[in-house]
């Protein structure tokens, strides 16, 4: 069977705004829209449609056809791939993966959770977070560390994406986590997973740009704050971060290369934080900072 791939590139709001209407205007053919990093900084992503027995040509159109023409202002591009088990190869990417003592795994694979593990159920759809990106590997291997020695009163994960942090803390520590997110679209996919895991009475959320916004003070001051964003939104949101935060209380910030280890603990030193570890994947940095005191 033909197989064409219609991609269109944009910067990460875009592209999810972009495969949302692409996966409406599909939604009745059953055509899987998938969308992915493209950059190592995680700026550009892509939305993708795979469209069956067709020229690319054709299918370029039919994908103009079905949004309108003037849906998008970014470049189709469509190209014919190999002959591939897609529907393999899709699940391919959500293969059950380990980190600490989590299983991030998808709904077909809840037998893949061994004893003594803790399985996460993932459902990605539109957000970030299935466990198999070095940033979100590195916050689970913490929270299953930092959750083992002690409880946290109040605990946030800013910038929740698919809820993996925010119900793996849940479930580890078996206590509230409040999850919130900048885009609606990944704070809606982290309640429900929550509620697919059993934890909607622990993991609560809302649409938030950053820490500015009053219902913050409602929830916080936060205890253990697990913040899985880039390096840049990181620098800009530590005084307002460190703000919500208690005295003694412990960072997990990722997102990070390795090369913005310094500037990232300068910016957390302002605020009265120190490093307690730091986690390498995939050039992929995890930094966990402690305020007040040195972990044991
Ligand atoms: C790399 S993903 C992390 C997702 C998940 N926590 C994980 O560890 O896999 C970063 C998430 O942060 C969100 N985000 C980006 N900027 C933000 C901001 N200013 N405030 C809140 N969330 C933000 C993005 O929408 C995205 O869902």
């Amino acid at each position: 069977m033909k197989t064409i791939r219609v991609r269109i590139t944009a910067e990460e709001l875009e592209a999810k705004r972009i495969a949302e209407i692409l996966e409406r205007a599909f939604e009745d053919d059953g055509n899987p829209v998938t969308i992915y990093e493209a950059s190592p900084d995680g700026r550009i992503w892509s939305a993708e449609i795979l469209l069956f027995d067709m020229e690319p040509d054709e299918a370029s159109a039919t994908v103009r056809d079905r949004v309108g023409a003037d849906a998008f202002a970014a470049p189709l591009e469509a190209e014919e791939l190999p002959d591939i088990n897609w529907v393999e190869k899709s699940l391919e990417g959500l293969k059950p993966v380990r980190a600490g003592r989590f299983i991030v795994h998808g709904g077909h694979d809840r037998d893949k959770v061994v004893p003594g593990a803790i399985g996460l159920e993932i459902e990605a759809a539109l957000a970030f977070g299935t466990g198999h990106h070095g940033t979100t590997a590195g916050c689970l291997e913490e929270i299953d560390r930092l959750l083992s020695l002690r409880e946290y009163d109040g605990i946030l994960d800013l910038g929740t994406g698919t809820g993996v942090l925010a119900i793996a803390a849940a479930l580890k520590g078996r206590q509230s986590v409040l999850a919130t997110d900048i885009d609606p679209i990944a704070t809606k996919t982290a309640l429900e997973n929550a509620r697919l895991n059993g934890a909607s009475h622990l993991v609560k959320g809302f649409t938030a740009n950053g820490m500015e916004d009053r219902r913050f003070s409602l929830y916080g001051p936060f205890d253990l704050v697990i913040a899985n964003i880039l390096a840049r939104p990181l620098m800009k949101m530590s005084k307002s971060i460190g703000e919500h935060m208690t005295a003694t209380a412990t960072l997990v910030l990722s997102g990070l290369r390795v090369e913005d280890g310094p500037r990232i603990l300068f910016a957390y030193r302002c605020q009265g934080f120190v490093l307690d570890r730091r986690r390498e994947k995939d050039g992929w940095l995890t930094l966990t900072l402690v305020r007040g005191r040195k972990l044991a």
